[in-house]
């Protein structure tokens, strides 16, 4: 069975009737994104949920502008909460199905590896 490499992977456009994904999906999928954990805390509307700590509110800002060039890049984006001077909350979903689709997990990885460097 072919496993998606999610980093190098890229998202396709998202519609209503784009697969959403099973929950045996999702888990296979977490493992390949650590940090990033799953919200079901909406019923039947899971998300994917991260929070980067930044060394001051320069450095927040300059987290939001790289996940904005890899979100564009992908034409899919997250939810980002500046939620203190020093904390970057990010919150990932298919608005078009309001659930998880293979196109949040690439998002993930990628915004993992855009504020890795
Ligand atoms: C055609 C393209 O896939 C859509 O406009 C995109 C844009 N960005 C998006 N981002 C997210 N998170 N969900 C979407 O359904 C979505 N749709």
């Amino acid at each position: 069975m072919q496993v998606v490499r999610l980093e190098t992977a890229q998202c396709q456009p998202c519609y209503s009737k784009t697969e959403v994904l099973t929950i045996h999906k999702i888990e296979e999928y977490l493992t390949q994104i650590p940090g990033w954990q799953l919200d079901t805390s909406k019923q039947d509307s899971p998300r994917l949920r991260r929070t980067f700590t930044g060394k001051d509110f320069n450095h927040c800002v300059d987290m939001v502008c790289k996940i904005r060039n890899v979100a564009q890049k992908e034409n899919h984006h997250p939810e980002i909460h500046l939620t203190s001077f020093n904390r970057l909350e990010v919150v990932i979903q298919t608005f078009a199905v309001n659930n998880l689709t293979i196109n949040d997990f690439i998002l993930a990885a990628k915004i993992t590896t855009c504020l890795s460097t």
